[in-house]
């Protein structure tokens, strides 16, 4: 069986503004990115802002072409017109829906652009928002007479309407207080099981991640550093950089979070990203080798299921 995603050597770069007549620099956001993800996984994208997380996201879910390389999505079903197997959530749901609309028209809209009628669309309304844990008189109210979280699972909803097989979940997360982020967490974690979807989960936090993801890809400054099974991402990272992310993740019950302790300096601009390994810049183990030779993601030793792009590589 073929993979559900396939992303072949993606690269998206955005052409930046120059003078009069002139060209600006070139940003690249990702670059040369190959992922692929079964169905049913769940793959975690991790890194640190403008590591080009969310750029990837939407070019998975259709918003953004790339501007080099293929993705492709091979659905196991058929989907007709309104069914759309990719499907995004996005942070900060209170952007994403509209105040001045009922909840039902929000959750319904794809379903309305594809001109499925009204009962029907009333008729899955009502099933998505029991999926997603919402009452069925919420349909007829607004968003913002619903918490961060409802409007979350709102947002949820809106994403399942169309029957989707993957979701690109953009930080889904990272607006809602802590004490909701583990009950959203918990339904997506649900709605796997229950539905068989596969999310393309996108996080800056290694600590939501553990709870979700079968697979892990660390992304840096747009390229991959490492991808893995979740496991052994945890237990035996190999790049520097997830080393770094991972030791700046605070462990349970330890209180306060050390965020990028780890790591030194800011990351650098993708307008001008390092020569070589674009980490070097900040890798504790870097050698002159690293500052003029892209390493290539290989598997870590001993380990083939594990890739890891450094030439030091535990
Ligand atoms: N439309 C755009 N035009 C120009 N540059 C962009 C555009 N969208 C993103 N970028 C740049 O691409 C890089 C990657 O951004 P992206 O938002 O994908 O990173 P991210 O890892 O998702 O970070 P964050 O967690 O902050 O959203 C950043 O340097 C960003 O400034």
């Amino acid at each position: 069986m073929k993979p559900l995603l396939e992303i072949n050597d993606v690269s998206i770069h955005f052409g930046m503004r120059g003078g009069l007549f002139q060209a600006g620099p070139t940003l690249r956001a990702v670059d040369n990115v190959s992922l692929s993800m079964n169905k049913g996984e769940t793959l975690a994208i991790v890194g640190e802002s403008g590591s080009g997380k969310s750029t990837l996201g939407y070019a998975v879910a259709g918003l953004r072409p790339p501007t080099k390389g293929s993705i492709q999505i091979n659905p196991a079903r058929p989907h007709s017109s309104g069914r759309d197997p990719v499907q995004i959530i996005f942070q900060d749901p209170f952007s994403a829906l509209d105040p001045r609309m009922t909840v039902e028209t929000i959750v319904a809209e794809p379903l309305r652009l594809a001109g499925v009628d009204l009962s029907n669309r009333r008729m899955r309304v009502t099933e998505v928002l029991e999926q997603v844990g919402m009452p069925a008189d919420a349909a007829h109210r607004y968003p913002h007479q619903f918490s961060g979280g409802q409007r979350q699972r709102l947002a949820i909803a809106r994403a399942l309407i169309g029957d989707p097989e993957l979701i690109v979940a953009d930080e889904p997360l990272s607006a809602l207080d802590v004490s909701i982020q583990s009950r959203i967490l918990n339904l997506m974690g649900d709605i796997r099981e229950k539905l068989g979807i596969s999310y393309f989960f996108i996080s800056h936090d290694f600590g939501v991640v553990r709870h979700l993801a079968d697979r892990v890809a660390v992304l840096y400054l747009g390229r991959i550093m490492e991808v893995a099974d979740a496991d052994d991402i945890f237990a035996t990272p190999s790049h520097p950089y997830t080393q770094a992310l991972l030791a700046a993740v605070p462990r349970i019950g330890r209180g306060r979070r050390l965020r990028g302790s780890a790591l030194k300096g800011e990351i650098p601009t993708p307008l001008n990203p390092p020569s070589g390994c674009v980490f070097h810049t900040r890798c504790p183990r870097a050698t002159a080798i690293c500052s003029t030779e892209r390493p290539e993601l290989l598997p870590a030793p001993g380990r083939s299921g594990q890739l890891s792009a450094c030439h030091h590589k535990d």
